[in-house]
């Protein structure tokens, strides 16, 4: 008889039969129990391990969860009987993972690790697929940033390449000076090794435009790259938080190869630091950058350097430099394991290793577990909250010595020299000329300090907070507004003992009545800039913002201003990105966003496009400039040469002397602008000029009302018609503009009430911020 016919039929014939005998065919019933017995052992044979193929055959062919009777399919393989007991102990026991100890070619098998683990590891899935039917789960994600399964297992690693024939890149990060000395050793001292094939470079990371360009991609002309970091830690914000902020970006961006630094032959981190005063935070930003570098799948080949600077100092850096180019002169194979520093975190993403599942439904994770899956990450892979200017930390102090007053732990103030020449009657700034604000009357400060920019001309590389997005403490913008104001009249009060200052002034000067946020970093980053710019207006201080058309998120839900400025820093995506040098990578495409906000949601403002001119950077494009006029169509443009005032030493400011242009520079670029504005009939003309502060004023012809240029403010008005609590329009608040203040006039600009005095000696940084 064939299997085929089901056991229930047989037992119900066999007893039909002996029923209607009597009892008298008992021979055959005995035959019958035989039969039933052979055919249970069959079927149960049958049942043992199905392979993978088979398994999903079955299902397609019975659906999802089998057709859960005995099978009748005609085709059915008799599957291949595997003993499994074997396999299920050694993973119990974490054997089947154990490192392989053969020299393998790094550069050539670092994706595909040639190691039994990945064999076993495919058949320990298959069978897990067979013992847990797999759960029916909503919506998947593939989880490529965080996936298990596909991780490389530790294994002996052997470049091709000679270390000594690699291409050496030194990075370094330093507040205070010692990491860049420490690099700087580093690089000497590869230069006394004769046989190292290709000189080494030194990078300072702060001044690396897109981080992207050596920790996503490798730089395309150099191969058999080292890369080398000396970095310092610090518990307070510095720029190594966002280098760090970086990297686990790249780690966790699900669109990016989950190791794109094994292209490198190795890396390795020296951390300085100080043990004695920061005992458990000793070198922890080295030490994330070790661990985010293996995570990205860097080969480590030679370990983190911890050196305490204040017991190891130079002497200690030194013994560390000679053990590192030791290693570089020693081809011998390196143990290479991924999930080192996880295990020691107890981070057991590394599940064969625990003894854990390895199915394959892990390569998968449930939104559902989104969450939980990275939160397990271990104490390296934490980012914590810091203020964004600690009050002991290098920022702080590079801040205040240049006059700034810091604010809560992200805001800043500083009176401007305009507001100091206009208490000594010696002239206010362009403003005055183009807007009627009287710089004793006006404060200037920022309630965020940090920017997503790193503008050439910008006072603040080195110590500057930068970020993409808010991750610092936030103050409460009372807390600001009254921070600023009190840091504001007390530089004001210390001027009263400066010679020339105007006894009426400076008593007017103790009720601000006008605010430039504007200074530095990037005003509309602060949570609560609405909040703060209500507060502003409640006083009657009315407000310009500056914003640098990288956030149209904020721009869009702005709330009203007195003045709306952008910054256009150039014309060209490339030019922007030579000169702004972003940290959005979708730099142009957020300002082309802000360029469309202004043109329609915010069009109700007074919007101002904010040029600062740099010879050499951007002064070429005109036809640029007018297609982002066309785009944003803003009331007003302001051109300005970038200006000279302070210190540049060690900055990092790339620009000279050779790049300020001379005011008739400036004039002749306006001049071909507006002609360029004109013959694409958009209606623009030259306004006004401050001569001395090197800026005109070009405006729409909606400005100039019977013939006349109306680009002055009557505040009174701003605030009434805010008061109203109606909507209105940035024509409703216009006034006169003076005809010394007019383009062409005698003066230039320069208020004729006030006494012009030429300055003497040249100072010698860049500042665009002399708002
Ligand atoms: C405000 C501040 C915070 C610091 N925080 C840490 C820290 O968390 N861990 C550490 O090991 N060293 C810390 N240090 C010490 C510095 O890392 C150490 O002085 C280092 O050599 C500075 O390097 P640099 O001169 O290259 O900036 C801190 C120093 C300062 C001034
Ligand atoms: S100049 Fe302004 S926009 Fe540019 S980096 Fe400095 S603060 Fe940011």
């Amino acid at each position: 008889m064939s299997n085929s016919i089901p056991s229930s039929l047989v037992l119900f014939t066999v007893l039909s039969v002996y029923y209607l005998s009597g009892g008298r065919v008992t021979i055959i019933l005995l035959v019958s129990v035989i039969y039933i017995l052979f055919n249970k052992s069959q079927i149960s044979n049958s049942t043992q391990i199905p392979s993978q193929e088979s398994s999903k055959k079955e299902k397609k062919e019975h659906g999802q969860g089998g057709c859960g009777k005995l099978c009748t399919c005609k085709d059915k393989k008799i599957p291949e009987k595997k003993t499994l007991s074997g396999l299920k102990v050694k993973k119990q026991f974490g054997l089947i993972n154990k490192q392989q100890d053969i020299a393998i070619d790094f550069t050539q098998t670092f994706a595909k690790p040639i190691s039994s683990t990945k064999l076993n590891e495919e058949i320990i899935s298959k069978v897990d697929a067979i013992e847990k039917p797999k759960k029916r789960v909503p919506k998947l994600f593939k989880s490529k940033g965080i996936t298990k399964n596909s991780k490389p297992a530790s294994s002996m690693t052997k470049a091709e390449t000679s270390l000594l024939d690699s291409n050496v890149v030194i990075f370094y990060s330093s507040l205070t000076g010692s990491s860049e000395r420490a690099a700087k050793s580093i690089f000497n001292g590869l230069e006394t090794i004769k046989t190292l094939q290709n000189k080494p470079q030194l990078i300072n990371i702060d001044e690396i435009i897109d981080l992207d360009d050596y920790f996503l991609n490798t730089p395309q002309n150099l191969d058999n790259l080292i890369y080398c970091l000396v970095l310092p830690s610090y518990d307070v914000d510095s720029p190594i938080d966002f280098f760090l902020q970086t990297l686990q970006d790249t780690y966790q961006d699900f669109r990016v190869d989950k190791y794109p630094l094994k292209k490198l032959l190795g890396f390795t981190v020296l951390g300085l630091g100080d043990s004695e005063s920061w005992n458990d935070k000793f070198c922890y930003q080295a030490k994330k950058t070790d661990y985010w570098l293996g995570k990205l799948g860097a080969r480590r080949i030679f370990p983190v350097g911890e050196i305490c600077m204040k017991t190891g100092g130079d002497p200690k850096v030194k013994e560390w430099v000679d053990l590192f180019l030791d290693a570089l002169k020693d081809d011998e194979p390196i143990l290479y394991e991924y999930s080192d520093s996880d295990a020691e975190d107890g981070d057991d993403d590394d599940d064969t290793k625990t003894g854990g599942n390895s199915s394959s439904d892990e390569t998968l994770v449930d939104v559902e577990d989104m969450g939980n899956m990275m939160k397990k990450t271990s104490s390296l892979a934490e980012t914590e909250t810091k203020q964004m200017v600690a009050k002991n930390s290098p920022t702080y102090n590079s801040l205040t010595k240049q006059g700034y007053t810091v604010v809560g732990s992200h805001s800043g103030v500083k009176i401007c020299r305009w507001t100091k020449s206009a208490l000594r009657g010696r002239g206010s700034c362009y403003k005055f000329a183009f807007y009627g604000i009287k710089s004793h009357l006006c404060m200037e400060t920022t309630p965020s300090l940090s920017c997503s920019n790193k503008c050439v001309f910008c006072w603040r590389h080195g110590t500057n907070p930068v970020g993409t997005n808010w991750r610092w403490e936030v103050d409460q913008p009372d807390v600001i507004l009254n921070g600023a104001l009190q840091g504001h009249y007390s530089k004001i009060k210390q001027m009263r003992g400066v010679p020339g200052v105007v006894a009426e002034r400076f008593q007017e000067a103790f009720r601000v009545r006008h605010c430039a946020l504007s200074l530095v970093g990037e005003p509309i980053f602060y949570p609560y800039i609405n909040e703060f710019l209500g507060m502003l207006h409640e006083k009657e201080i009315s407000s310009f913002l500056v914003c640098n058309a990288q956030h149209p998120d904020q721009l869009q839900s702005l709330s009203k201003v007195t003045q709306l400025y952008v910054s256009i820093d150039a014309a060209s995506k490339t030019e922007l990105k030579k000169i702004d040098r972003p940290l959005f990578k979708d730099y142009w495409e957020r300002m082309m966003r802000c360029l469309d906000i202004l043109r329609t949601t915010q069009s109700h403002q007074r919007t101002v496009f904010r040029l600062t001119l740099v010879k050499g950077f951007n002064m070429t494009e005109v036809k640029g400039y007018a297609d982002l006029v066309e785009k944003a169509r803003p009331a007003l443009i302001e051109i300005k040469g970038a200006t000279f005032c302070g210190s540049s030493s060690g900055n990092g400011n790339p620009l000279t002397m050779q790049n300020i242009p001379f005011y008739e520079e400036c004039q002749n670029f306006v001049r071909a602008l507006n002609d360029e504005l004109n013959a694409r009939g958009f209606g623009y003309g030259i306004a006004a000029e401050h001569a001395h502060s090197c800026c005109i004023l070009v405006a729409s012809n909606d400005f100039k009302i019977n013939g006349e240029w109306h680009t002055h403010i009557d505040y009174a008005k701003f605030f009434e018609l805010l008061k109203s609590g109606k909507p209105f329009d940035k024509l409703e608040y216009i006034s006169k503009t003076p005809d010394w203040a007019l383009w062409g006039s005698e003066g230039a600009g320069f208020n004729p009430e006030d006494t012009r005095v030429k300055r003497k000696s040249k100072k010698t940084t860049f500042a665009t911020n002399d708002y």
